[in-house]
């Protein structure tokens, strides 16, 4: 008798940078043979419930499960159906989330004891999965969410510190024990983060986490940062497994519109936008899912693609305040800017032959998702490890123009009315990448090679398909010897 397929839970953080790829994985686990369960609240599961049933009608693949539990939002003093750390109304409430999410672990506990899954992989923040794999026996596996770069960079400064000698926030320092030379700044440093949030303890616990968990599962592909891949290994002492870019396996037009949340424009009326459009002639603009900016620095980017006079399309998120007349800038920039206000479709923009730039906050799936479609980037990091991001794409990758960005906000410090960035320095970025010219050629020719060598890491043989099997290999010889110590 065949054995039963291995069945792996998947706990996602709520987040959309983190919940986006982790169901991409669950999916790319089904695909691969596995019995894939997510676990999670009911409105995460309502953005990307319509993939999974698109998934589940497919009889190529195995089924995915879904499980789906109530956060205990007044218990941790969150208002009702905050479920997302997107839809918080204050940042100031990322401690309760926080805390909604701990209380997470009993329910959890109990799913684990009643299914019995073979191996848990779970997102970093959430380090109680680690403490329920052990009680059960079962490995479990983290995804943190970054690229080994800057996982590298984050580590090279906790061991060797340093920043301690340096007294001004803007002047660059070595980080030691490198692959090669990185150089960084105080102002970079993802620790201003956190603030003064009370969120350190949450942080200290998720590292404590890691470090007892059996291995990793990184989005990235070996071959765009090798070195950086056995540095991870080495400093982990752990199995570090390669399975990016993971937003690859969204091949369908509707998967790609759909993925991490309903489209606020209509997928059809965004591609004969598009389609009206020559090759590489647009500028896709988009800061994440988390980014708000202060109103007067959204009116200087308005400005700025305004006078750049490149066509671009710029998402601005639902919760922002505007501070200006979207109408009266709609019909000043016509038909070379489309406005996406919420949600953007922006793996089926990117993958657009007409899109030919991206500003971005550097989040880790931004810059993926752009290399996957040989996308060259302006860089505009803003907090977390977005800085070490932008780094790795302008001097390793060398597919970027850098906004010139200095500092980056903390967690909360969205209300300031800081001007970050004015107008003509916004313009002049739009035009070093827009604009033809040797430099450029030269970075969509590099920009176009990552992209090639990206498919084929996920395509049968290539690395990070190589990799998925390997670690469901590792996976299913880990059960074999579960059972037999059981029996
Ligand atoms: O309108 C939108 C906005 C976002 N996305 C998707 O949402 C994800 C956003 O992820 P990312 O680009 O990584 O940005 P953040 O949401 O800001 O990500 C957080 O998580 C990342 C992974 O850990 C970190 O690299 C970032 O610093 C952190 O801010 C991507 O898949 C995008 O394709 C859309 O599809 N439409």
């Amino acid at each position: 008798m065949e054995p039963p397929h291995l069945h792996v839970f998947f706990f996602p953080f709520m987040s959309p940078g983190h919940l986006i790829p982790m169901v991409d994985r669950a999916r790319l686990f089904a695909i691969h043979g596995v019995k894939s369960t997510i676990i999670t609240t009911p409105l995460n599961l309502s953005r990307f419930r319509s993939i999974i049933d698109r998934h589940n009608c497919s009889s190529d693949y195995v089924p995915i499960d879904l499980h789906v539990l109530d956060l205990p939002f007044s218990a941790a003093g969150l208002p009702e159906n905050c479920e997302n750390l997107d839809s918080l109304p204050s940042r100031l409430m990322s401690y309760n989330f926080s805390k909604a999410i701990m209380m997470l672990r009993p329910p959890s506990s109990d799913l684990v004891r009643r299914h019995r899954p073979d191996a848990i992989i779970s997102d970093l923040n959430l380090p109680w999965t680690a403490e329920i794999a052990r009680e059960h026996g079962i490995p479990r596996i983290v995804f943190n969410g970054g690229c080994c770069f800057s996982l590298s960079v984050i580590d090279g400064v906790a061991r060797h510190k340093p920043h301690e000698n340096i007294s001004s926030d803007t002047e660059p320092f070595l980080v030691p024990g490198l692959p090669d030379p990185v150089f960084i700044t105080k102002s970079h440093m993802p620790e201003r983060f956190f603030g003064n949030l009370g969120l350190h303890e949450f942080f200290k616990s998720f590292m404590e986490a890691e470090r007892n968990t059996y291995g990793v599962v990184a989005n990235t592909f070996y071959e765009i940062e090798p070195e950086y891949v056995e540095h991870y290994k080495k400093i982990t002492g752990k199995k570090v497994w390669p399975v990016g870019p993971v937003s690859l396996c969204n091949k369908k037009a509707l998967d790609m519109a759909e993925r991490g949340n309903k489209a606020s424009i209509d997928k059809e009326r965004c591609l004969t936008w598009l389609d009206s459009k020559k090759p590489n002639s647009v500028l896709y603009v988009s800061f994440g899912s988390l980014c708000t900016f202060s109103q007067s620095q959204l009116l200087e980017l308005g400005l700025g693609l305004e006078a750049s006079n490149h066509s671009f399309i710029w998402v601005i998120r639902d919760h922002q305040e505007l501070g200006f007349a979207l109408k009266d800038f709609e019909e000043r920039v016509r038909d070379r800017g489309l406005i996406i206000r919420g949600w953007a479709p922006q793996v089926l923009i990117l993958n657009h032959e007409a899109v030919g730039g991206f500003m971005t906050h550097c989040g880790w799936n931004s810059v993926l998702e752009s290399v996957s479609e040989g996308v060259p980037l302006i860089t505009w990091p803003l907090f977390a490890e977005q800085f070490y991001n932008e780094n790795f794409v302008l001097h390793r990758l060398r597919i970027g123009v850098g906004i010139g960005v200095q500092s980056g906000l903390a967690w909360g410090e969205e209300e300031s009315s800081d001007v970050l960035m004015e107008k003509d320095q916004i313009a002049e970025a739009v035009t070093r990448l827009m604009s033809d010219g040797e430099i450029v050629e030269e970075m969509r020719k590099r920009a176009n090679r990552l992209r090639d060598i990206a498919r084929s890491a996920v395509e049968k043989g290539g690395s990070s398909h190589v990799s998925v099997g390997l670690l469901i290999e590792d996976l299913l010889n880990q059960r074999e010897e579960r059972l037999a110590r059981e029996h």
